[in-house]
């Protein structure tokens, strides 16, 4: 019997290839030969090099049956056959820094999208075609229509960020595909920027540093540009997850704040470490000095800083939001700081992104906004590319996800 020359790892048993062979194809003697290479009878030999499109299809579909099968994080003969077989197509919608993609183009076809800009839904309708994995931003919206779309070899989509609320977990749960997310890796960074940007805010750093450069700097002013101060002051954070806590412990530690905190879940070692109290967010928001939003993006946090949460807010009390734009009531914050309800606003996050130049918080004196840099240190953006083509190879041999949302 001839060899059609299709390579599997000697791990996978000769018995194994040719069950699964048999139990996906129906149909075909095949062989196995000491050298680790499948090999058919005639028939089908000859099907294979005349079509060796179906070949690659059938394979996909074996892929998109066992992976489907092996949710739940089982590992099967077949996935790891079939990634040794085929060669997986993945779409990377955005150029990510660090040298994972290199590893990533060792077992798949790559496509990345080159430009700086994302593509256009219907761009990203067009690419996603036929692909089994995606490395997406979070600026893809990423849903049923959308996987649809892609087809139903898709089977992991990895999101180059913590936050996944751009995309359907529900619906990919449903059609079999793992998700796959960045935690842990950005928790520093975004906390460096949560309190950088509760300084700026708090001490009008930015507008200050516009008057010098527009050559307005005229003398020192005894009564210019006065803000508030963090020492021995409440802080309140909004949802004490891990940039919570991390928020809290560099503001606690460095400038003894007295801690508050909103949680769903119990956060004793946090109440330990950090001598926080845990209340409600209407109380948190009344005795706070400075609120910090950490909370992820969901139905249920959307517009959690709505009108009513920011009328409850002390005049002096500065809001900072590194979470998602989403949260925050943008229409209540510019009427609150235009009316100096609240004293400042700090922001990495809005929506739309980017916000229009001419919109008002844009505008506003009182509002710091930056275009979404929290995890943007080199270290940080390395490692999500790291552990973002980590989840999208895990994902595409059907084994667990190094950190998964599904
Ligand atoms: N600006 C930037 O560049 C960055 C922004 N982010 C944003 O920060 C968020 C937090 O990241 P991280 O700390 O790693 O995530 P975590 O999952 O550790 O923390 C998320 C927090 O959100 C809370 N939460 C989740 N769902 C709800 C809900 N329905 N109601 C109330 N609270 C809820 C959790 O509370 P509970 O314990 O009660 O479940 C938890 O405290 C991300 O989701 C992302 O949106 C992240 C990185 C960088
Ligand atoms: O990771 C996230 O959720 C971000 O917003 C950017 O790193």
């Amino acid at each position: 019997m001839e060899g059609v020359g299709i390579r599997f790892p000697e791990s996978v048993s000769a018995q194994s290839v040719r069950s699964t062979w048999h139990t996906s194809s129906g149909k075909g003697a095949v062989s196995v030969r000491r050298s680790g290479t499948l090999c058919f009878a005639d028939e089908l030999h000859r099907i294979i090099f005349r079509k060796r499109e179906a070949l690659v299809a059938g394979q996909r579909s074996i892929m998109s049956v066992s992976e489907k099968a092996a949710k739940g994080n089982r590992v099967d003969e077949t996935s790891r056959l079939g990634m040794e077989t085929m060669k997986h197509s993945v779409l990377v919608t955005r150029q990510i820094p660090g040298e994972s993609l290199k590893r990533l183009r060792e077992v798949c076809e790559v496509e990345v999208w080159p430009e700086a800009i994302p593509p256009s839904r219907e761009e990203l309708c067009r690419l996603v075609k036929g692909r089994h994995g995606l490395l997406t931003m979070l600026s893809d919206r990423i849903d049923g229509e959308l996987m649809d779309v892609a087809g139903e070899q898709l089977c992991v989509v990895s999101n180059y960020a913590v936050g996944f609320n751009n995309i359907d977990v529900d619906a990919a749960k449903t059609r079999g595909v793992v998700v796959g997310n960045t935690p842990d890796v950005l928790t520093d960074a975004t906390a460096d920027l949560a309190v950088s940007l509760l300084f700026a805010a708090s001490r009008h750093v930015l507008p200050a540093g516009n008057q010098v450069r527009e050559g307005e700097w005229k003398t020192w002013e005894p009564t210019g540009w006065l803000g508030v101060e963090p020492s021995d002051k409440t802080l309140g954070i909004v949802g004490m997850g891990r940039i919570g806590k991390a928020t809290a412990k560099r503001l606690v530690g460095g400038w003894g704040m007295n801690l508050l905190y909103t949680s769903r879940s119990d956060q004793g070692d946090v109440e330990k470490e950090l001598g926080g109290r845990r209340v409600e967010l209407d109380t948190l928001l009344a005795e706070s000095d400075f609120v910090s939003v950490h909370v992820a993006l969901t139905d249920e946090t959307r517009n959690l800083i709505d009108a009513d949460a920011i009328g409850k807010m002390k005049s002096t009390s500065v809001l900072v939001n590194t979470a998602r734009g989403e949260i925050v009531d943008q229409d209540a914050l510019v009427d609150a700081l235009n009316r100096r309800a609240i004293f400042a606003a700090g922001l990495d996050v809005t929506t739309p992104e980017p916000l229009p130049a001419d919109h008002a918080l844009v505008k506003s004196p009182h509002c710091v906004i930056l275009p979404h840099i929290g995890s943007a240190t080199h270290t940080s953006r390395n490692a999500m590319s790291e552990i973002a083509v980590d989840n999208l190879i895990a994902g595409l041999a059907g084994k667990p996800l190094r950190c998964s949302v599904t």
